[in-house]
C-alpha cells in the first residue's frame, strides 16, 4: 500500500504536518502562522481525500453481494444445494440475502440473480460484458466447447449466431411449419393408439422436429439412434452443471477406475464417440445427399448451399457442423419436457382445458386442426402455454453467463470472471408481478377485465441479452402446434380404478439441468368420434 503514489504523498504530508506543528509550538520555525494554517487546511483536505479513496477501495474489495455463511477454505462448497432443489433453495436465500446474492467455491465466484429487474439490468442492458460462458470441462472433453451454447463470447460464437439468425429469425421460421405440423399429427396419432405412452411420444415429437430441421433426417421409430444420443447428452448436461475433477486439471481424465470420480469420467469418455457422430457423421450424410440431389430442407443443407461456389471456408463449415448439432441438443429435451409438463398441468386443471377447447371450437371449428394462421386469434391457448412455462419452467435455473469485466451493481462489486446464474424459478414467483404466483392460472395473462392483465417478459424463458435462445421462434412454433392440436381433439383426465373411482393424480417434479416430471398416469382420449376421424384424416395427408 505504501508504494502507491497517493498514499506516499499522504504519508509525507502527515510527516511534514507533524514537524510543522512541533516547530510552531517551539516558535523556532521560519513559516508565518497564516501560511501554517493554510497548509494545515490543505493537508486536512488532502488527508480526507486519501481517506475517502482508501475507504472506497476497501468498499469495492469487500462489497460482493451478500451471501450465506461459508467455510473458511472451501467457501460455500458444502452448502451448495442438490440440483433437485437448487432453484427453490436459491429462491429462499434470495428472501434473506436479497435479489442478488453471491456464493464462493474455490476459484470461482457465483452471483445468483433472483429478480427480473436485476437480470434485466445486468444480463440484458449490460450484455456487452455479461455474455461470456464459463468453461465447463466436460464439454471441452467431448469436443463441444465451441458449440454455440458453450462457446466463449467472441467471433466464433457470433458466427454461429448469425447462422441461427439466418435460419430461425422471426420471419424465416415459417419455412419449417410443415415439419412441425406433420410431427404434431404423428403425435396425435400416437396418442390415439397408445395414450399411456405420452411421455415417449412427446419425446419423439421434440426429437422429430429438431432432427429434421437440423439434418433433414426423419425419425421413424423409437429405436432411432438420435434418442440415445439425446439421452446421453442430457446426462452429461446434468453432470456438467456440477464441479468436477476435470475442472481442476485434464490429467484427471486418466484416473484409475477405482478412484472416486472415475466413473463419471469414464461415462464422458464413452460418450465422446456418440457426440462426435452427431457433429461429423450427420453432417457428412447431408453433404452426400446434396451431391445425390436427395437432401431435404434443413439448417445444414441451407447453409452448405449458401456456401456453394464460394471459396471453401473451413471455419464456416465447422460453425455449420456445430450449429446443427446444437439444434438437436438444445431443442430436444426442452421441448419434450415442456410437453409433458403441459399434459400434467391439463390433468390437474380441467377448467383450463375446457376454456381452451371452447376458444378452439369458436375460432377454428371442428372440421380441421388449428394451424399457424389461427395463432393470433387463439389468445387463451397462448395464455395456457405461457402459464405452463411460468408454473414449472423447463429451465428453472437459466444457463449461466460469465461476466467479462469488473462491475458494480447497486453498490455491490461483481468481479470479473464471476459466473452469473439467472434464477428463473425466483422470477416466476415474484409476487409483485404474479398474483398467487404458485397457482396455475392461465387467465392471469388475459387483458382486464376478463383476466388480470399480467405480463410475462419473454426473457424469463428464452434468456438474456446476446445469449438469448437462438431457437426461440422455432420453439414457440413447436409448442403452439403441439398444444393447440392436442387440446383441439383430446381430453386429458385422471384414470379410473377397478371400481370406477378417479385416481387422483400426483405430479412430482425432477430437476436436473432441466425440469421433468416423475412418471404419472392419465387418460388421454379423443373428445368424440369427430375428433378421432380428424386425427386419422390428418395423418393420411
Ligand atoms: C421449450 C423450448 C426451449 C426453451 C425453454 C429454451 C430456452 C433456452 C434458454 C433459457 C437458453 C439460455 C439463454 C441464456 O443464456 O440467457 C437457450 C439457449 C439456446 N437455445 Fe434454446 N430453448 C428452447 C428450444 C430451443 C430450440 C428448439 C433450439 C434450436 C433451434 C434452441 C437453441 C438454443 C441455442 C443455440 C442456445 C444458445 C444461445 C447462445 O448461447 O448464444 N433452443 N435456450
Amino acid at each position: 500500500m505504501i508504494s502507491s503514489p497517493v498514499t506516499q504523498s499522504a504519508f509525507q504530508l502527515i510527516w511534514s504536518w507533524f514537524h510543522m506543528s512541533r516547530a510552531r509550538k517551539n516558535i523556532q520555525y521560519i513559516y508565518r502562522a497564516e501560511e501554517m494554517s493554510s497548509l494545515t487546511i490543505l493537508g486536512g483536505i488532502l488527508l480526507c481525500a486519501v481517506a475517502v479513496r482508501l475507504a472506497l477501495r476497501k468498499r469495492l474489495r469487500l462489497c460482493l453481494p451478500p451471501s450465506p455463511p461459508a467455510d473458511v477454505l472451501i467457501g460455500h462448497l458444502r452448502v451448495l444445494p442438490d440440483p433437485q432443489v437448487t432453484p427453490e433453495v436459491f429462491y429462499k436465500w434470495s428472501l434473506k440475502y436479497g435479489d442478488v446474492f453471491s456464493l464462493s467455491v474455490p476459484g470461482k465466484t457465483i452471483i445468483v440473480v433472483n429478480s427480473e429487474k436485476a437480470a434485466n439490468e445486468l444480463l440484458e442492458k449490460r450484455s456487452a460484458i455479461y455474455s461470456d460462458r464459463a468453461r465447463m470441462a466436460y464439454y471441452d472433453y467431448i469436443g463441444w466447447k465451441d458449440a454455440v451454447i458453450f462457446a466463449p463470447y467472441g467471433p466464433f460464437h457470433a458466427r454461429q449466431r448469425k447462422l441461427y439468425q439466418d435460419a430461425f429469425g422471426k420471419n424465416v421460421v415459417s419455412e419449417y411449419r410443415s415439419i412441425q405440423e406433420r410431427e404434431a399429427n404423428t403425435l396425435l396419432k400416437g396418442l390415439l393408439d397408445e395414450p399411456a405412452n405420452f411421455d415417449s411420444l412427446s419425446k419423439r415429437f421434440a426429437g422429430g422436429v429438431v432432427t429434421e430441421i437440423g439434418y433433414g433426417h426423419r425419425i421413424d421409430s423409437f429405436t432411432d439412434g438420435f434418442f440415445s444420443v439425446g439421452d446421453r447428452f442430457a446426462k452429461i448436461a446434468g453432470m456438467g452443471a456440477n464441479p468436477s475433477l476435470l475442472d481442476l486439471h485434464p490429467i484427471f481424465a486418466y484416473l484409475p477406475s477405482w478412484a472416486p470420480g472415475a466413473a463419471t469420467i469414464k461415462f464422458i469418455k464413452e460418450t465422446k464417440p456418440f457426440m462426435d457422430a452427431i457433429v461429423h457423421d450427420n453432417h457428412k450424410k447431408v453433404v452426400q445427399q446434396m451431391k445425390n440431389g436427395t437432401a431435404r430442407l434443413s439448417f445444414t443443407a441451407k447453409h452448405l448451399e449458401a456456401a456453394f461456389g464460394k471459396e471453401h471456408d473451413s471455419e464456416e463449415e465447422r460453425a455449420v457442423r456445430l450449429g446443427a448439432a446444437m439444434i438437436f441438443t438444445a431443442g430436444f429435451e426442452t421441448t419434450w419436457h415442456f410437453l409433458v409438463i403441459f399434459i400434467a398441468a391439463m390433468l390437474l386443471h380441467p377448467d383450463a382445458q375446457q376454456k381452451a377447447r371452447e376458444e378452439l371450437d369458436r375460432v377454428v371449428g371442428r372440421d380441421r386442426l388449428p394451424d399457424f394462421n389461427d395463432r393470433e386469434s387463439l389468445q387463451y391457448v397462448q395464455c395456457v402455454i405461457n402459464e405452463v412455462l411460468r408454473w414449472n419452467p423447463v429451465n428453472p435455473i437459466g444457463f449461466p453467463h460469465r461476466v467479462m469485466e469488473d462491475d458494480v451493481y447497486n453498490g455491490m462489486h461483481i468481479p470479473k470472471g464471476a459466473i452469473v446464474i439467472p434464477n428463473t424459478r425466483a422470477f416466476t414467483w415474484e409476487q409483485s408481478k404474479f398474483h398467487d404466483a404458485k397457482l396455475f392460472k392461465p387467465q392471469r395473462f388475459l387483458p382486464k377485465p376478463e383476466g388480470s392483465g399480467e405480463v410475462l417478459p419473454p426473457s424469463l424463458f428464452w434468456g438474456w441479452g446476446r445469449r438469448v435462445c437462438a431457437g426461440r421462434y422455432l420453439a414457440e412454433g413447436s409448442l403452439f402446434t403441439a398444444v393447440s392440436r392436442i387440446l383441439a381433439v383430446f381430453t386429458i383426465s385422471p384414470l379410473k380404478d377397478a371400481k370406477g373411482h378417479l385416481i387422483q393424480p400426483e405430479i412430482k417434479f425432477i430437476t436436473n439441468t432441466s425440469r421433468h416430471t416423475e412418471p404419472f398416469t392419465c387418460n388421454i382420449q379423443p373428445r368424440d368420434v369427430r375428433a378421432r376421424d380428424l386425427i386419422i384424416e390428418s395423418c393420411q395427408d
